[in-house]
């Protein structure tokens, strides 16, 4: 598995718009995409090379209002550009490591995402992502 920077910090908010003022008000960052993903919408603030990505559930019993009823807002995931999510995915198999769902599937900005299960990376969810070409 190759890792080419790490891509973004997700960050489980309430309201994308309302937390993306308070990046955009307190720190000089600005909110560059917001796209709805299946039954998440995210908000991606660029920092250097890597971005913060901000997501929202858009339904009561979606993952992020799952994980803040349980947690609170806050990081909820690191998200790590992989060269080739198809092969990373077939070498943790191979390691054993479980992983959330069996393959992986659509992320933001045409990316294809997996992710490791918290239980085995210290409570942290790590996410790989691949983009697609010149993304
Ligand atoms: C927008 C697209 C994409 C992108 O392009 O970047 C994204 O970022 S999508 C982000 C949202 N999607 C996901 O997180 C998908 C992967 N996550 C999952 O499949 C689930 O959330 C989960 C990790 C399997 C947990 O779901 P579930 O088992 O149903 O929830 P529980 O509340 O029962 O949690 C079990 C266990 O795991 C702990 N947990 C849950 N979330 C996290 C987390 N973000 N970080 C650390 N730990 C987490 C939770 O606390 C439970 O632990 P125990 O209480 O000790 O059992
Ligand atoms: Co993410």
């Amino acid at each position: 598995m190759k890792i080419k920077r790490l891509a973004h910090i997700g960050i489980a908010c309430k309201d994308v718009e309302d937390a993306a003022k308070v990046f955009t008000d307190y720190l000089p960052l600005e909110k560059t995409s917001q796209d709805t993903v299946g039954e998440l919408v995210t908000g991606f603030l660029p920092v250097g090379e890597t971005s913060l990505e901000l997501v929202q559930s858009t339904t009561p019993e979606g993952t992020m209002n799952k994980y803040i009823a349980k947690r609170g807002e806050g990081i909820h995931h690191i998200a790590f550009e992989v060269e080739d999510v198809e092969q990373a995915c077939d070498e943790l198999k191979a390691k054993g490591v479980p992983l959330t769902s069996d393959k992986p599937f659509d992320g933001a900005h045409g990316a294809r995402v997996l992710f490791l299960h918290p239980k085995v990376t210290h409570g942290v969810l790590i996410e790989l992502c691949q983009y697609p070409e010149g993304h």
